[in-house]
């Protein structure tokens, strides 16, 4: 009688689709404060340095057939360049964001500006304090919401009703992952990555409950902001350095596309940080 042979289990095809994203050239970025654990005004920003690097981030987004929006930059305004904290866009339906420090608070009417001159249905100025994809993650057939360091639960509220779709709350208990997308990182509308340290027992609970295949990343890809990666259903713009991370992703048929944005890493963001996705509405993707 001869042996079975090893079963074997094929990762599945992923899909790309075409996506719009906002991003802001760090043409004004520095660190002259410090509103999380990563920022240390008295280290050095190389700042041509990280303009280098954010221009391979945007051609290897347009390399892979995404469009990309800019937003001019303001001097004063360092944290410009962490564009996914601009807001929140679905399906035509836009809120501008409501900044949690004081340091940050005059981007929110600038953002909102460069909003209100897009061909949007609806355009809102988020009531509650609202750090747009850094504390909100559309996932197809709802939003999972971060909240615990920069926004709170009426945020979720505001946001629920203005989309018309479920705000999941998740809450963050590890400063140094004070926005959901540096613990957390959509793949697909079905499939997430997180970091479950960064998230209180109630929040990992949700969490397992609905993403059993989510893939748990260790605190090794977390500190290397490798949840904080982009992506498009089949690449997925991420730091090098996420080693660990990286690998699973190739396991479960995706493809990794390394970008370094270190220097921006001084200022506490990474490479989602820098992109704002323009969602349109499906119910089924996370498109
Ligand atoms: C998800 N996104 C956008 C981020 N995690 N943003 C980085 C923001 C960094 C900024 N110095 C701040 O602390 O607000």
């Amino acid at each position: 009688m001869t042996a079975a042979a090893p079963l074997r289990v094929h990762a599945p095809v992923r899909t790309a689709t075409p996506r719009r994203y906002v991003l802001c050239r760090p043409d004004h970025f520095e660190v002259t404060y410090a509103i999380n654990p990563w920022m240390d005004p008295a280290e050095p920003v190389d700042r041509a340095r990280a303009v280098a690097q954010w221009d391979i981030l945007r051609a290897t987004l347009e390399a892979h057939g995404h469009t990309v929006d800019t937003v001019p930059g303001e001097p004063g305004l360092p944290d410009m360049v962490f564009a996914a904290n601009s807001g929140i866009v679905i399906g035509g339906l836009a809120m501008s964001a409501r900044f949690h420090h004081p340091e940050r608070s005059a981007e929110g009417p600038h953002f909102h500006r460069w909003f209100a001159g897009r061909d949007l249905r609806e355009l809102r100025g988020a009531a509650e304090i609202n750090e747009g994809e850094g504390d909100f993650a559309y996932a197809g057939e709802r939003i999972l919401g971060g909240v615990g360091f920069r926004c709170s639960l009426s945020a979720h509220d505001e946001v629920a009703r203005y989309f018309d779709l479920p705000v999941v709350s998740l809450e963050l208990i590890d400063p140094r992952f004070y926005h959901l997308d540096t613990a957390l990182m959509v793949l697909d509308a079905t499939t997430v990555a997180y970091y479950p340290a960064a998230f209180s027992p109630a929040a990992r609970a949700v969490l397992a409950e609905l993403y059993p295949d989510a893939i748990l990343a260790d605190e090794a890809d977390a500190v290397s902001f490798g949840l904080n990666g982009l992506s498009d259903g089949r690449h997925v713009f991420v730091d090098p350095g996420a080693t660990g991370l990286i690998a699973q992703l190739r396991e479960r048929g995706f493809e990794p596309v390394p970008v370094d944005v270190s220097e921006l890493r001084k200022g506490g963001g990474g490479v989602k940080c820098c992109v704002l996705e323009q969602h349109t509405r499906r119910d089924t993707t996370a498109g």
